[in-house]
């Protein structure tokens, strides 16, 4: 479960090179970025309206505001890999920022 953005994010790297047709996001990666940019303001959008229906609502709208997170986490990740960036530099700056360098981890990544 851990290492889920690591193999997302495998899937995302091999969808550059797919053909549009075959994938959303090759789909997303051929419209280009301004559409990336739209689908992760949208994500955004939906995101905050859920997580206000969340405040005061029952397990169904938590569980919605859980997967609105999860398209806006998703398109943000596609947006990253457009620009040739990616979970692990994210994850870095937080690391660097809680106190624990993220030069380590960086170091040991896969090529
Ligand atoms: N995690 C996701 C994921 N989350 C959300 N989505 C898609 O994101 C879109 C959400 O946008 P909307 O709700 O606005 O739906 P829509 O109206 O169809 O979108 P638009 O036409 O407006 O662009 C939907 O089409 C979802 O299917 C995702 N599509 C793919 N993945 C992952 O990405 C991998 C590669 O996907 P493909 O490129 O499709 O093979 C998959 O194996 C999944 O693991």
């Amino acid at each position: 479960m851990s290492d889920i953005l690591d193999r997302l994010q495998a899937v995302l790297d091999q969808r550059r090179q797919a053909a549009p047709q075959e994938s959303y996001v090759a789909a997303l990666h051929h419209k280009g970025l301004n559409k990336i940019l739209e689908k992760v303001g949208e994500e955004a959008t939906e995101t905050l309206l859920a997580a206000k229906d969340a405040e005061h609502g029952g397990e169904a709208e938590r569980q919605a505001l859980i997967a609105e997170t999860a398209d806006l986490w998703f398109h943000s990740l596609v947006m990253l890999s457009h620009l040739d960036l990616d979970h692990r530099d994210v994850l870095d700056e937080l690391a660097r920022r809680f106190g624990v360098s993220g030069h380590d981890e960086k170091a040991a990544r896969p090529q």
